[in-house]
């Protein structure tokens, strides 16, 4: 698990480091110089490297990493100073390895270029998590240059003016090829923003890990979770204790995200799936996934419960909402179901996720637990948020946090990179696993059936929210080829296995699961 944190947390750990007089910053700027060694490893003879210096620590860190490449790789590294003023050690440390810092007042449109065409890779050090994201006016001319140049950017610690804590960025913040980040991962490195320039974050061990908070503000599951995670059949399972998912999903108006939703769960290895809709909807269901059971529901069953309370007391998770009109009485039956307002059995699922028709059914009095996950994306996200008097405006993350406190309930907000914020307020979860060939229809149909099997299977909300989107997203790659091809909805379920296999495979420990 990628564990992140916000910058004071950081400037925190780093407080007993300092004061017992570690040399953090040329530990940093060591391993800054090394990355840019390891970028520069095919470039051509002699090859230069240009820092772009701020007059804080984040400046100081690409000064002295420019008088390392210098003293100890004997490359021709210089630097622009950014600020009026500029970090004097890290100054005169490259001054005395023989380097030239130009201040930017004093170069032309010309001699900035003149530079830049020199350079084979920049060093990025104007800001770090002492950064707010907006561009001074006299800094602007210099990061257009950069980004037209074309020349690859490596970022110190965070890309400049994108906030460590937020993963608010300036817009015309320099994109990185790689962020080499000090002693812990920022949590702006994670999240819409900050995310989108960071590129690879390389993380840098400085020795800050003990004191450190033990809560991180955001988390990232990797592949290493999944295995530990995903629950893997063994000799002693059943069909019921992999888990049974009824999905309340389809109906005239948009049957097929009835057969998107039952794909997803069926893919992700349920033991069983239910699926209740009208007959029309269940033909085409069955013709797709035979292996479905199909509940009727339709005129003479509008009133009445579709699972009797045996049923219901085998079934572990629902999912309502994909394909259902809002006044669909499949709406308010499942979400009274999930609030804990039907007369069921005790066994009965109090478990499951909350979808797209189903989302326009909660209102400020529905109290949810932490085990149900509404799946919002942004449009959603704000609709309910008007309905249950939150800002609509919010950031994604704090969008998706004030979600979970008004209704207890786990917030996945889908999107390029998918959060997860849980209903018990633990970390903010961020999840990168996807390709933008899969804003198209259905997706989302599919991300909801893949979240009710694992519900089903046991996983805490928050896990299998995270989880879902993760394999989602691999299962999204792996269909159009890591982005190359388009997709369709159905061809991402029809992923999922392999996308689950190979994560698996990984770890060589293939044994341990079912044979
Ligand atoms: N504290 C430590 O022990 C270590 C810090 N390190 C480096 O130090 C960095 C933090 O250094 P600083 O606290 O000096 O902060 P920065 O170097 O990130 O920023 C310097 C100052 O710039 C100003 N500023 C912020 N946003 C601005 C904007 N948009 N336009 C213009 N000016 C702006 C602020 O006054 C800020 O304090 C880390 O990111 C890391 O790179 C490393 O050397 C490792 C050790
Ligand atoms: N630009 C993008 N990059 C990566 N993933 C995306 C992008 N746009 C959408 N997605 C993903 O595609 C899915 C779309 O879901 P949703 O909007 O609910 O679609 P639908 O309602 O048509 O099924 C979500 O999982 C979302 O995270
Ligand atoms: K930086």
């Amino acid at each position: 698990m990628l564990r992140a944190h916000g910058a004071e947390a950081v400037r925190e750990a780093e407080r007993p480091l300092l004061e017992a007089g570690e040399p953090l910053m040329l530990r940093a700027a060591a391993a800054l110089a090394e990355r840019a060694v390891h970028h520069l490893r095919s470039a051509p003879f002699a090859p230069q490297v240009l820092v772009l210096a701020g007059a804080g620590s984040n400046g100081g860190d690409g000064l002295h990493a420019a008088a390392i490449l210098r003293r100890e790789h004997s490359l021709a590294a210089d630097a622009i100073t950014a600020a009026p003023r500029r970090h004097e050690e890290g100054a005169a440390a490259l001054e005395a390895a023989g380097g030239t810092l130009h201040p930017l007042a004093s170069l032309d449109e010309e001699r900035l270029a003149h530079l830049l065409c020199g350079a084979d890779l920049v060093i990025d050090s104007i800001l770090g998590i002492g950064g707010r994201p907006e561009v001074p006016a006299e800094l602007l001319p210099l990061l257009e240059a950069v980004r037209d140049s074309g020349v690859p950017v490596l970022a110190a610690d965070l890309p400049s003016f994108v906030d460590a804590t937020t993963g608010q960025a300036a817009p015309e913040a320099l994109p990185a090829r790689e962020t080499v980040t000090f002693g812990a991962v920022k949590a702006g490195l994670l999240l819409p923003g900050g995310a989108e320039l960071a590129g690879t974050v390389h993380l840098v061990d400085l020795g800050l890990e003990e004191h450190l908070p033990a809560r991180a503000a955001v988390e990232r599951l990797e592949d290493a979770d999944v295995r530990a995670l995903l629950p893997r059949p063994g000799r002693d399972s059943t069909k019921y204790r992999r888990g049974v998912v009824a999905l309340a999903v389809g109906s005239e108006q948009y049957p097929g995200a009835a057969v998107l939703a039952v794909s997803g769960a069926a893919r992700t290895g349920a033991g069983m799936v239910r699926c209740l809709a009208p007959q029309a909807v269940l033909d085409l269901v069955l013709r797709a996934r035979p292996e479905t059971v199909g509940h009727p529901v339709g005129p003479g069953r509008a009133g009445g419960r579709v699972l009797d309370d045996e049923t219901l007391a085998r079934t572990h998770a629902v999912v309502i909402g994909p394909g259902l009109p809002g006044d669909d009485p499949r709406v308010r039956r499942g979400v009274a179901l999930l609030a804990g307002q039907m007369d069921v059995p005790a066994e009965a699922p109090r478990r499951g996720v909350l979808d797209a028709g189903a989302l326009g059914a909660i209102d400020p009095g529905t109290r949810l637990c932490p085990d149900v996950v509404l799946t919002p994306h942004r449009g959603e996200a704000e609709r309910l948020a008007r309905r249950l008097d939150i800002d609509p405006d919010l950031p994604a993350p704090e969008l998706a946090r004030a979600l979970a406190a008004a209704t207890g309930a786990t917030v996945l907000l889908k999107g390029a990179i998918t959060l997860v914020a849980p209903g018990d307020g633990g970390p903010l979860r961020s999840q990168d696993d996807a390709t933008p060939q899969l804003a198209t229809a259905g997706t989302g149909d599919v991300l909801a059936g893949v979240l009710g099997a694992l519900l089903a299977a046991g996983l805490p909300g928050p896990d299998a929210a995270a989880l879902a989107a993760l394999l989602h997203g691999r299962a999204g790659r792996l269909a159009s080829r890591d982005g190359l091809h388009p997709l369709v909805a159905l061809d991402v379920a029809d992923s999922l296995p392999e996308a689950i296999g190979t994560i698996l495979a990984d770890a060589q420990d293939l044994n341990r699961g079912a044979r």
